[in-house]
This record gives structure tokens, C-alpha cells and sequence, in this order.
């Protein structure tokens, strides 16, 4: 197993000739918790595809897993930012169901492996009691923890959450992160969530990276002052 899990080296990002991540180099360890933080629309969200081999890198070198992003995809999960569905009728299990063959609303009938994995994804996401309920019917942080054990089907190795905390209350905001450390805890994955309030998450990770105009930093989570987090981004 590689020492770390995303090794960036002169990364940077761009749509079309638009540069969204000047050069940047930073390694994520194997294992660690890492807050992305930054202003809206500074990129946090195209660093995470990225990552995913959904972009190509512009220029340097990421290596995922030791390996490629496009190659590392099937051992990575992930978790998008909008958590509304085409069917909200469909029961909670089902939409997590439906990740397992890649497919949105195929719902193939599953085989008992595949809903073996379900029910452990489900049981590590803390969401047993919400799986029989029709998913549009669920809060925001229960379908948090939906999109949770989605990205926790076929165990990965490397977790990304994209705002998994983003209009959650304060208590539903602790209840997910709760959940996720406790994931990282019992499988030694590695997780990278974004966030645009982190006074809640930085006391519990281990790294921040900041992107800022001048691309991503890591930074010790305890280092990131809020004096330091108001000149990157203008938020204490
Ligand atoms: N497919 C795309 N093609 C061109 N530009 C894009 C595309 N996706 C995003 N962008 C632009 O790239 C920039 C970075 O977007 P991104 O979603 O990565 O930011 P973010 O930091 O995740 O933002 P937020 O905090 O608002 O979620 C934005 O200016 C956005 O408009």
C-alpha cells in the first residue's frame, strides 16, 4: 500500500484555457482525514473530479492509490454535492442499490452478494432504520448518511465527499460526521470531504487543504488559524 493515497505534483486544472488550479503540490497519507476548504467556486469541486479521472489534469502529475486517477476510480467513493433524485419514491434501499451496478434507476434485481454489500454499506452508515423508507421523505441528513452508504458500497480505500455537511443543522452535522470518522475508524480508509464551515470538522481531521488563487496548500488542521482561514478566503 502507497504511504499516500493522492499525490499531487505542479498540478494544475483548467477548463479549457480557464486555469481553476495553478500549480499546486501536496500528498494526502494513507489513512488521514482531510478538510477542503476555499471560497465558492475556487475549484474544491473540480479538485474532487480530478481525483476521480473525471478531469484531466492541465499540467504536472496526480497519482491515486499509486496509481492513475482513471485507474484508482473503482477502488474510490464518492459522494456528490446535490442529494435530490430523479424518483423519490423509490425506497431508500433501492437508491443505494442502484449504485452497485453503476446504474441510476436500472434497479437490477440483486444478486445476495451484492445485497450483502448493501447491507454492510448501510450498517457502516449507521442508516438501517431509513433504508425502507421512500427516499424523497427523508431529511437532509438522512439522506446524507444514504449518500454515505452509496459511497461506501465495494468498500473504497479513498473517500471523497463533496459538502456532506452543507444545510445540515448542527446536531445532523455532528451525526454525519460522527458517521464518517467512525468509517474512516473501521476500515483505515482515507477521507477528503469539502466544507464551507469547518470549525466543526478541523478539531477532528488530521490535514486542511486551502485552495486560494495561489492553488492548494496542505496545512496541519490545527495550524489553520481562523486569522490564517480569513486570508486565504475571507471567512474566520
Ligand atoms: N464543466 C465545467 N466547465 C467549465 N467551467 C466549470 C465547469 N464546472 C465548474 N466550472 C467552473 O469552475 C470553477 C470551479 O468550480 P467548482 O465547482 O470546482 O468550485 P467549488 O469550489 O466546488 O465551488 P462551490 O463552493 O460553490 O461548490 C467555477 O468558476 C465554475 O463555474
Amino acid at each position: 500500500m502507497s504511504a499516500y493515497a493522492v499525490e499531487a505534483h505542479d498540478l494544475s486544472l483548467a477548463y479549457g484555457r480557464r486555469v481553476i488550479m495553478p500549480s499546486s503540490t501536496f500528498a494526502l497519507k494513507t489513512g488521514s482525514v482531510t478538510v477542503l476548504l476555499g471560497r465558492n467556486g475556487i475549484g474544491k469541486t473540480t479538485l474532487l473530479r480530478a481525483i476521480q479521472g473525471i478531469v484531466r489534469p492541465s499540467g504536472g502529475t496526480l497519482s491515486v492509490l499509486g496509481t492513475t486517477p482513471a485507474k484508482a476510480r473503482a477502488r474510490i467513493g464518492a459522494m456528490a454535492q446535490r442529494r435530490d433524485i430523479a424518483a423519490p419514491q423509490l425506497r431508500a434501499f433501492d437508491v443505494i442499490a442502484a449504485a452497485w451496478h453503476g446504474a441510476c434507476f436500472g434497479l437490477p434485481i440483486l444478486s445476495a452478494q451484492a445485497r450483502d454489500a448493501v447491507d454492510r454499506a448501510v450498517a457502516l452508515a449507521g442508516a438501517q432504520s431509513l433504508v425502507s423508507r421512500p427516499y424523497g421523505t427523508l431529511s437532509g441528513g438522512q439522506r446524507q448518511r444514504v449518500g454515505l452508504a452509496q459511497a461506501l458500497l465495494g468498500r473504497p480505500e479513498l473517500l471523497l465527499l463533496d459538502e456532506p455537511l452543507a444545510g445540515l443543522d448542527p446536531a445532523a452535522r455532528r451525526t454525519v460526521l460522527d458517521a464518517v470518522l467512525a468509517v474512516r475508524e473501521e476500515l483505515g480508509l482515507t477521507v477528503l470531504l469539502c466544507a464551507h464551515e469547518p470549525d466543526m470538522i478541523l478539531p477532528r481531521c488530521d490535514h486542511a487543504l486551502a485552495l486560494s488563487d495561489e492553488g492548494a496548500r496542505l496545512y496541519d488542521a490545527g495550524a489553520l488559524t481562523p486569522a490564517r482561514r480569513h486570508a486565504l478566503y475571507g471567512r474566520g
